[in-house]
């Protein structure tokens, strides 16, 4: 086979930012994955992999250097001692999945040697991991009783909720979630639970999702408690009238196009990279609209399966996982004291914390394998 020397160039600077990308290709069970790693400057890279169908490998590329960026903040920011890697897989969660393929991804995963530490995100449970786990050791969040510390999205979604409290407090000087109208999209493993959560203190939601069998299950949940619920179409959510937009599905949603739609006063969700570009957060600012940066708002899962390479322990996780709604208040306070973005007040304590730690590490250092790794 013929490789262009464009092609190639082009690559190395689409990957600039990153240490390593490495294409897993198994015929034999259907496996193409994309592992990328993007800083271990804090330690080895962690983040979950995500399963979905793409339309094409570069929109897959594409989105796997995106997030395993956004997980080298997420560490950074959350305090650990961890960098940022995650995986996609390119294939459809509701027809695609056999235990051989994830033996498979199991296996690549190991070949990294602890460079790389994966779980669950958008399509992929823990059950699927059970398989890879049988392959390798370098995988967080499998089910208690593999001796893991079972759902991340559990204290993903009870991130979120400090989160809308944190938010709460700074708009309307009570962190009560009662009280408030949320739009929330999607109601996967996260969204599922926080809309929980919010219908039991009594809000009024909006909820949309392209899953029935989501819609008809919040509906029997909602009967059973003092909040509201509404069902709105997908491209319905954007321009619902509610307090906060709590968006938990996919990422890129909080364009230019979404923008002029929302009539909330803030976006504080657990998808991953909600904003298309960076200059949204300023438009956001612009419009009067609160914006909670993802990676602070859904570090839960992350503070989770971090944790659990010291042993589950889930009043430690709960404990940190608290430290989210101190964390988006005082970033919403330096925000308007630096009038600047939140984003950018938030970048500014992971280039803070990249940067105290460089001097540590370098780049073959970086590869050791974590200490608390006895479980071999
Ligand atoms: N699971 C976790 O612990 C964490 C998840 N996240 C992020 O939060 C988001 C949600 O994650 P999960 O709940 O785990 O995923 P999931 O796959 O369990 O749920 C996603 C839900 O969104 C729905 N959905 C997809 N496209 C939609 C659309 N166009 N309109 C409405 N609904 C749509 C799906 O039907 C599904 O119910 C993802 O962006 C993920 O990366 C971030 C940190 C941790
Ligand atoms: O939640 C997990 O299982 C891993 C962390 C992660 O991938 C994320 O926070 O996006």
């Amino acid at each position: 086979m013929e490789y262009s020397r464009t092609e190639t160039k082009d690559m190395f600077e689409k990957i600039a930012g990153h240490e390593q990308v490495l294409f897993c290709n198994d015929p034999a069970t259907g496996l193409q994955a994309i592992i990328a790693i993007h800083d271990t400057t804090l330690g080895p890279a962690l983040g979950g992999t995500r399963m979905y169908p793409y339309e094409s490998v570069d929109a897959a590329l594409d989105d796997v250097l995106r997030l395993s960026e956004g997980m080298t903040h997420k560490c950074a920011a959350s305090g650990l001692d961890f960098g940022g890697g995650k995986a996609v897989i390119i294939a459809d969660p509701a027809t695609d999945k056999s235990p051989a393929l994830f033996r498979s991804f199991g296996q690549f995963v190991d070949s990294l040697n602890g460079r790389f530490y994966t779980g669950t995100d958008m399509g992929t449970t823990t059950e699927d991991f059970v398989e890879a786990f049988k392959e390798t050791h370098f995988i967080n969040g499998i089910p208690e009783e593999y001796g893991g510390s079972g759902d991340s999205s559990i204290p993903t979604a009870q991130g979120v909720l400090y989160a809308l409290e944190a938010t709460n407090e700074h708009l309307f000087n009570s962190r009560d979630l009662g009280k408030r109208s949320y739009a929330i999209q999607g109601l996967g493993k996260v969204g599922y639970k926080v809309a929980e959560q919010l219908l039991e203190a009594g809000a009024k939601l909006f909820v949309t999702d392209i899953n029935e069998a989501a819609i008809l299950s919040i509906e029997n949940y909602a009967s059973g408690t003092t909040g509201e619920l509404k069902i709105v179409e997908s491209d319905e959510i954007y321009g619902v009238e509610a307090d906060i937009f709590v968006p938990c599905a996919m990422g890129g949603i909080i364009n230019d196009e979404t923008l002029k739609q929302l009539q909330v006063k803030a976006v504080v969700g657990s998808a991953n990279n909600q904003l298309s570009d960076n200059s949204i957060a300023e438009k956001l600012q612009q419009s009067g609209i609160l914006y909670a940066p993802d990676f602070i708002v859904n570090a839960g899962g992350l503070i989770q399966v971090a944790d659990e390479l010291y042993g589950p322990n889930p009043k430690r996780v709960l404990a940190k996982t608290k430290t989210i709604y101190q964390s988006l208040l005082k970033i919403y306070q330096q925000a308007e004291m630096d009038a600047t973005t939140t984003t950018d007040a938030a970048n500014q304590k992971v280039t803070h914390v990249l940067e105290e730690q460089k001097h540590r590490n370098n780049f073959f250092s970086r590869k050791r394998r974590p200490k608390w790794e006895v479980r071999e």
